[in-house]
């Protein structure tokens, strides 16, 4: 029997990642190829012109599980019964800026909109924020949407974590998919934690840690974890905007895993919102190592936290109390 349609809320749909994130959905790479979807999408007034072209664009290519598009203005209309929301909707870093610089404009968004999805979603909608400062609009999110679980709410670093996994292996030669259980601790920003000490390569000799495989211990302290902590910066000096196509595509593989399950014996990265593991303060969201099960995800426990990853850990976890506070004082 043909599956019951998942409504997909995407706001910000007529940016840059919303027309990249769209047509994924619409194509099954986000809840599978034989998952229909009815996707809606919202933006603002002045880019109504812009997003009804979208929807357009989305008619005209016949996509065969797209059974349905919202284009809307009117944010409770766009939230009414969503199964999905991909909050991505808000205003994206320039260069020389940091991600909180954009923190005044953005809170204050997702504040009114957590009260819209509340009012409106699935009461088992599962939220994704992407636009920045991530995990504190999130948090915001979470804060002004009491009625949504805890757990539901995340925030991505995932895209984060494929940097690294790219990096790894770019570095040792090995194909990206034979890379895992890399971790992004903390906050999506450049004091964000990439973190090897538990990942691993599947060799021809089977698995290796990835710091055996890469033998440079220098690289992977310094130059790999700047790296990744800057690479969106670079990514917005190359062209002139922010992530797009790597940032939608990282969105469908957070929502795929977290419904569909992470593969046995893998993690992922995931921002939510933190129960004190690894002595995390609780009460901020924060990116932890996840495996996902039945539609829900489970912080991997137990791993070894040595000294310079422990003062990793901590810096990043400061900055997301310093932009809790921030935040707060901006609405
Ligand atoms: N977490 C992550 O890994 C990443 C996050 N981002 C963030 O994602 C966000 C979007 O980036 P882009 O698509 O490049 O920006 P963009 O400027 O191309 O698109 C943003 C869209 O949001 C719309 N918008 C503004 N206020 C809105 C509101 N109140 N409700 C609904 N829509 C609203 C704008 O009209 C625009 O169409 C930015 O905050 C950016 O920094 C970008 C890349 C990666
Ligand atoms: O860096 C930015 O502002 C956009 C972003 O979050 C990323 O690419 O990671």
């Amino acid at each position: 029997m043909a599956k019951q349609p998942v409504r997909v809320l995407v706001t910000g749909a007529a940016g840059q990642i919303g027309y990249a994130l769209v047509p994924m959905i619409a194509r099954g790479v986000m809840l599978g190829p034989d998952q229909p979807v009815i996707l809606h999408m919202l933006d603002i007034p002045p880019a109504a012109e812009s997003l009804n072209g979208v929807k357009m664009e989305l008619i005209d290519s016949a996509f065969p599980l797209l059974k349905g598009v919202v284009a809307t203005t009117d944010v409770e209309e766009a939230c009414k019964d969503v199964n999905i929301a991909v909050m991505v909707g808000g205003f994206p870093r320039k260069e020389g800026m940091e991600r909180k610089d954009v923190m005044s404009k953005n809170v204050s968004i997702y504040k009114s909109q957590a009260s819209a999805l509340e009012k409106c979603a699935a009461k088992d909608v599962k939220v994704l924020v992407v636009a920045n400062p991530a995990n504190t609009n999130a948090l915001i999110l979470k804060e002004f949407a009491p009625s949504i679980p805890d757990k539901n709410i995340t925030c991505l670093t995932r895209l984060d974590h494929n940097r690294a996994l790219g990096q790894i292996s770019e570095r040792t030669g090995f194909q990206v998919s034979d890379v895992k259980n890399v971790i992004i601790w903390g906050n999506h920003s450049s004091t964000q934690y990439p973190d090897v000490n538990h990942a691993v390569v599947i060799t021809p000799k089977g698995e290796k840690p990835v710091r055996e495989v890469v033998n440079d211990d220098e690289w992977l302290n310094g130059p790999f974890i700047t790296t990744v902590q800057q690479r969106g910066a670079a990514i917005i000096k190359a062209r002139k905007l922010s992530s797009a196509l790597s940032a939608a595509s990282s969105a469908c593989d957070h929502i795929r895993d977290w419904v569909l399950g992470t593969p046995k014996g893998t993690w992922v990265s995931m921002g939510v919102l933190s129960d004190g593991s690894y002595k995390v303060p609780k009460g901020v969201i924060y990116s932890f190592p996840v495996t996902c099960a039945n539609g829900e995800w489970s912080i991997v426990q137990g791993l070894l936290i040595d000294g310079f990853s422990r003062t990793k850990l901590d810096a990043t976890a400061d900055e997301l109390i310093e932009e809790k506070e921030m935040a707060y004082s901006c609405l």
